[in-house]
């Protein structure tokens, strides 16, 4: 049954209990309860392949069926119309739809569109395409806007989709890997654009990395996911050690305190195949 939908509320947490989901009979993820997530936070998932992140984001997400409770402040999210999620979530998948003739500025424009409030001042032409230069100025690619997205190189193409996501200002952004396809230079100027953006709107940004350091350097809050179930939690330097590196990964790493309180992390080497989780 689909639930009524309140306003959206600003500076509301998220607040997961009980999670499952899985797909047809095939449990992935088991009841899982998830540390609470703040507005303006940034937090990474992270765990082995096939661990069950995409499935959870995707559940976060609501685009498939899961049971238990994620509520954002005074709204429960399961059970709301795929709509009324997608004007408080959104979701960018770790693979990018093909073939779309589209510049990157229409693109931005659509997806700007998809999330239209209703609100007419907001909602006006040349509001719409100040917003979207305005994203495409800070992800550093307003030189692609009418460039075609079959032109783009798969690095420039995961940068159109986060300014996809970004233009739809939710309240809780779920990035799926969303620096695979970068170079150094743009990993870390998506990461910092990530963060002041969850700062400034009061977003929630989570994140699925495979990179534990840059995990570590940005992320407010860690949760480790393996075989579908949580085996570590809380700031990058409780939930980030030797000990959840060798249950999670199967590798035997040294995980170091630098003065400014960073993490330095570094793997010597894999432990024998059986000890990862996957
Ligand atoms: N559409 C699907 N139908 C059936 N099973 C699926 C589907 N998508 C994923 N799975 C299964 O669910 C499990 C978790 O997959 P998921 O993609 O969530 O893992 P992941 O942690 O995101 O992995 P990776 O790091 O490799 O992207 C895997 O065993 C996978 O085979």
């Amino acid at each position: 049954m689909t639930a009524v939908a309140a306003p959206i509320e600003r500076d509301a947490a998220l607040k997961v209990r009980g999670l499952a989901t899985g797909y047809r009979g095939r449990p992935i993820i088991a009841g899982v309860d998830l540390p609470e997530f703040r507005p303006g936070e940034v937090h990474s998932l992270l765990g082995p392949n096939a661990a069950g992140k995409s499935t959870l984001m995707r559940a976060l997400a609501g685009l498939q069926p899961a049971t238990g409770s994620v509520r954002l402040g005074a709204q429960e999210l399961i059970g709301l119309s795929l709509a009324e999620h997608a004007k408080r979530v959104t979701y960018m998948p770790q693979t990018l739809p093909q073939g779309v003739a589209l510049s990157v500025l229409e693109s931005v424009l659509g997806a700007l569109r998809a999330s239209s409030t209703g609100d007419p001042a907001r909602d006006t032409h040349a509001a719409s395409e100040q917003r979207a230069v305005a994203i495409l100025e800070r992800v550093g690619i307003l030189h692609l806007a009418l460039e075609g997205l079959d032109r783009l190189s798969g690095g420039q193409r995961q940068l159109v989709a986060l300014a996809q996501s970004l233009v739809r200002e939710p309240r809780v952004l779920l990035l799926d890997e969303p620096i695979s396809a970068l170079d150094l230079h743009h990993q870390l100027r998506v990461m910092r654009l990530v963060h002041e953006l969850a700062r400034e709107r009061g977003m929630i940004a989570i994140m699925v990395l495979h990179d534990l350091q840059i995990a570590a350097r940005w992320s407010d809050g860690i949760v480790m996911l393996a075989q579908g179930a949580i085996v570590a939690t809380g700031t990058p330097v409780q939930a980030i050690t030797a000990e959840t590196l060798a249950r999670v990964y199967g590798v035997q790493a040294r995980v170091e305190h630098c003065s400014r309180g960073s993490l330095q992390i570094m793997v010597d080497d894999v432990l024998h195949a059986e000890s990862a989780a996957a």
